[in-house]
């Protein structure tokens, strides 16, 4: 779903309806271009989510699926995150703007045993806005990200979190990313900027590129760690912070230093 012309301006309208509403999508716009789930233009989804669209889903007991929302400003980077996450692609300079919201179902591996990620990409652009409100509300993780080259998208993620604070639920997992981070000299916020941020309201921070991969694979990953050990019940899970999940792991792998004006 995108602004392209060969997709529909429409949104779906509940969590419920969701993968009927996707099916129906995808039937009445099976003689066009494949529609993306993700809202990129060129996108084509992979088969498992083409499938899932026209199979009925059984959703396995044990296999929970964890909803999961990428969250911020149009323009920031939160399809070509996923898109990067999903096949390993990037495509740069190629800016179509998400309409509405969309899935990628994705299952990875923690500790031996798999964790189903349902990945919603919402648009960022305001008048979307009340449509992505209403799949807050049972999200089991957020990823809100901003762009390290805009200082706005930055100054903005205040009113998210308030946004969050009013519509998610209260023991939500957020992760804060500050995405570009390959784009050195036109950087405009600081890493340390961003941590202090992430600091004050008590959530996990890191920096990623869509473009280059970096920590890409981490943020789905350490999300996915936590809500495999809350859904476990487990003793460790109290023990288990994302935050310094997130702190030693980027230590290892950082984005290159960048310095602002
Ligand atoms: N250099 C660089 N460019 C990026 C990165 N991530 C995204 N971009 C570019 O930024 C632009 C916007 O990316 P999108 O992924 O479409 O942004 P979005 O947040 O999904 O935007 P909306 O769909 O409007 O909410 C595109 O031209 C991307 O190629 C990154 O990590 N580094």
């Amino acid at each position: 779903m995108t602004t392209d012309d060969s997709m529909d301006d429409d949104v779906f309208e509940s969590s419920e309806d969701t993968i009927a509403q996707a099916k129906l999508h995808i039937t009445q716009n099976a003689h066009k271009t494949v529609p993306s789930p993700t809202g990129y233009r060129d996108y084509k989804p992979p088969a498992e989510i083409l499938k899932l669209c026209e199979t009925d889903v059984i959703e396995d007991t044990n296999q929970r699926l964890h909803k999961t929302i990428l969250l911020g400003d149009s323009g920031v980077g939160k399809t070509s995150l996923l898109v990067k996450f999903d096949t390993g692609k990037f495509q740069p300079g190629n800016f179509s703007a998400t309409v509405g919201i969309g899935f990628t179902n994705k299952v990875v591996a923690v500790d031996n045993s798999r964790v189903k990620l349902q990945i919603w990409d919402t648009a960022g652009q305001e008048r979307f806005r009340s449509v992505t409100h209403a799949y807050y509300r049972d999200a089991h993780a957020l990823l809100l990200l901003y762009d390290v080259t805009n200082k706005t998208s930055f100054d903005n993620i205040r009113a998210w979190l308030g946004e969050i604070r009013e519509y998610a639920q209260d023991d939500v997992v957020i992760m804060l990313i500050g995405n570009k981070c390959d784009c050195g000299g036109d950087r405009l916020v600081r890493r340390e900027d961003g941590e202090r941020l992430a600091k004050e309201y008590n959530v996990a921070f890191m920096e990623t590129s869509a473009k280059n991969g970096i920590n890409v694979d981490l943020a789905f990953m350490a999300i996915a760690r936590e809500l495999k050990l809350r859904q476990s019940g487990n003793k460790d899970s109290n023990k288990f912070s994302v935050q310094d999940y997130v702190r030693e792991e980027t230590e290892k792998s950082s984005c290159p230093p960048c310095y602002t004006t």
